[in-house]
């Protein structure tokens, strides 16, 4: 079987050093793969490449042999998507929202509340209240809503950009079992996190990129906290934040004694 997902030197250059360059990926169907990276080291860029949003400069990226750009009406339409930066449109409650997005992915929605049965268990499993307006929602709320929105259709690969931000302790413990349930079901994920724990308890492997370049990859199990600072930062940048000895940084902080801490 062909790749889930295939990224063969994608270049997508915003000038001054930003972007993604030069990127090769490959995913294969069923993997979930965390995508890491530090501020700003191009993992948005990558996912909206996927998406179609962004057209590369030179290179390609394909899912499941379609192109990503110049087929990104069947992409946006069967990839399942969460934003980095949700903007849901105008007044509507999250109910009208789940509603239309449902009628919008054509599933079967007989005898459901938000368009389709799995919205409805969804919004269950995270606890969620769609019937408010989206505007006067919490983050974590608007972030449910955007999961729901993501799932519901059961689709064959999902392209998650920080799925968890807002979630509370509880609900991010929610999200990892619903990627393991969708991963037993077959899905291909790429999830971009910076958190190691969402990481570990999600991804077969993790992809590293610094400043626009893949810099390495590594199997979730094999991860440790150091390791990950490496590759997110690189050393120069590690020894500028260390400083001369391992235990102080430029930015220290005082506890409530007084007592200079870092931890
Ligand atoms: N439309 C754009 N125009 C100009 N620069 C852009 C544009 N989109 C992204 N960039 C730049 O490309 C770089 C990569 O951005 P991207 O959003 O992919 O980072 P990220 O890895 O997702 O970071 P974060 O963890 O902060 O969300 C950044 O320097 C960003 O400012």
């Amino acid at each position: 079987m062909g790749s889930a997902i295939e990224i063969r030197n994608a270049t997508k250059d915003y000038g001054r050093g930003r972007g993604v360059f030069d990127l090769s990926l490959t995913v294969a169907p069923g993997e979930v793969v965390g995508f890491l990276g530090a501020n700003g080291a191009g993992k948005s860029v990558t996912m909206r490449m996927l998406m179609g949003f962004v057209r590369p400069q030179s290179g390609s990226a394909r899912i499941f042999g379609r192109d990503c750009f110049s087929q990104r009406a069947e992409i946006q339409k069967s990839v399942g998507y969460l934003p980095g930066e949700l903007a849901f449109p105008g007044d509507m409650t999250g109910c009208s929202f789940l509603r239309f997005a449902a009628s919008m992915a054509a599933v079967e929605s007989s005898g459901s509340r938000l368009g389709c049965k799995r919205a409805d268990e969804l919004a269950e499993f995270f606890e969620l209240d769609p019937s408010v307006p989206l505007r006067s929602m919490s983050k974590g709320t608007r972030q449910k809503v955007g999961i729901v929105a993501a799932f519901m259709t059961e689709p064959r690969l999902l392209l998650l950009d920080e799925p968890t931000s807002g979630l509370d302790l509880l609900m991010q413990r929610r999200f990892v079992e619903l990627v393991q349930a969708e991963k037993r079901r077959g899905a291909t994920i790429m999830l971009s996190s910076h958190l190691l724990g969402e990481v570990e308890g999600t991804c077969d492997r993790a992809v590293f990129i610094r400043q626009g370049r893949l810099v390495c990859t590594a199997s979730a199990g094999e991860l440790t906290l150091d390791g990950v600072m490496g590759q997110l930062y690189g050393p120069q940048a590690l020894q500028r934040h260390w400083g001369d000895g391992r235990g102080r940084s430029a930015v220290g902080a005082r506890s409530f004694e007084g007592e200079e801490v870092w931890s």
